[in-house]
């Protein structure tokens, strides 16, 4: 029998998200800039076993072959022909409908774990091929922690050199579609008092043109920007991807802790809120 093998699937934060165009294939181009997390990330076991079992207890996560986790093992299945049969357990820690592409990163986790039980056969250019069919987001969570994507998301480029960045997360108790967001672009009006000039660093920029269509929608988003700019210590805030996640980028005086106990005092008691570190590219 294989071995088991255990993958970390880490979360992101886009820090630029440009919408460039709609395509006619429905899809947006894009161009961002992508950073995997230190610490935040999901977990799976693949586990050759007698027969097929999947396991996650996260509530309003698919458990059906809609998960993405079953969608990247029966497509690394039908590509290679490997027929094992596997108990796989997602245990979830990544917040979903966060912008934070838990589901996409579970499904790059999964290929490349299963290549590892396949004994790295499969290049890794192969994996990205694979892993774009599946959704835009999740070639990046086969490459490198920084990287600039484009196309609807699925071509890698080099990153800018952006360091490790200490950063807060917090997500509301609603997430926010995907398509919705995209479909939401262009029609949407400027919001009065909310400048969406990108925020300017040494090692590039804070600028997401998904924030101004999903604002329109949900109004405590933008005042979760607002408020997150006005602390002490935070030197840039912005939604990542298409929301629900906001996310402060801190300075080193920032602490953390007491943002967090103001931001649930102030804005919402039942807040998500993490803080870590990005990883470096
Ligand atoms: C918002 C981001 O998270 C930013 O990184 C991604 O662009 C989303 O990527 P994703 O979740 O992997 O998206 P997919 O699963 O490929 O697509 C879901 C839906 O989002 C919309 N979509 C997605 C990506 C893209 N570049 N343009 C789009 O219009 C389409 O309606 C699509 O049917
Ligand atoms: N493994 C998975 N983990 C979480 N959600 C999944 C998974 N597989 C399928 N889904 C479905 O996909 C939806 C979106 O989840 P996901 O975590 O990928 O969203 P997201 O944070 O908006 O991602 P993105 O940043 O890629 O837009 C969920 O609400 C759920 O119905």
């Amino acid at each position: 029998m294989m071995p088991s093998v255990i993958v970390e699937a880490p979360a992101k934060l886009n820090l630029s998200l440009r919408v460039v165009r709609r395509r006619d294939d429905g899809f947006h181009e894009i161009d961002s800039v992508m950073v995997r997390l230190e610490g935040l990330a999901d977990r799976i076991s693949l586990e050759p076993s007698e027969e097929d079992a999947f396991v996650c207890e996260a509530p309003g996560v698919p458990t059906d072959g809609s998960n993405l986790v079953l969608r990247a093992r029966d497509l690394f299945r039908e590509e290679t022909g490997m027929r094992q049969p596997l108990a796989i357990r997602l245990e979830k820690r990544v917040p979903h409908g966060a912008g934070l592409g838990g589901g996409s990163s579970d499904a790059a986790a999964v290929l490349a774990g299963l290549n590892a039980l396949w004994e790295g056969r499969v290049p890794v250019e192969t994996l990205q091929e694979w892993a774009a069919r599946l959704g835009s987001d999740i070639p990046f969570f086969l490459g490198s922690p920084v990287a600039r994507v484009t196309g609807r998301g699925e071509q890698l480029g080099p990153g800018p050199t952006v360091p490790s960045l200490r950063v807060m997360l917090l997500k509301p108790g609603f997430g926010v579609s995907t398509p919705d967001a995209y479909g939401r672009w262009k029609e949407a009006l400027p919001l009065e008092g909310m400048d969406e000039a990108p925020q300017r660093f040494s090692w590039g920029e804070l600028v997401n043109d998904l924030e101004r269509p999903v604002f329109r929608k949900f109004l405590f988003l933008a005042e979760v920007k607002l408020w997150l700019l006005r602390q002490e210590g935070v030197e840039g805030a912005l939604m990542s991807g298409s929301g629900s996640t906001m996310f402060a980028v801190l300075g080193e005086g920032a602490d953390p802790e007491a943002l967090a106990a103001a931001a649930r005092a102030e804005l919402d008691p039942q807040l998500w809120i993490w803080s870590g570190r990005t990883q470096a590219g």
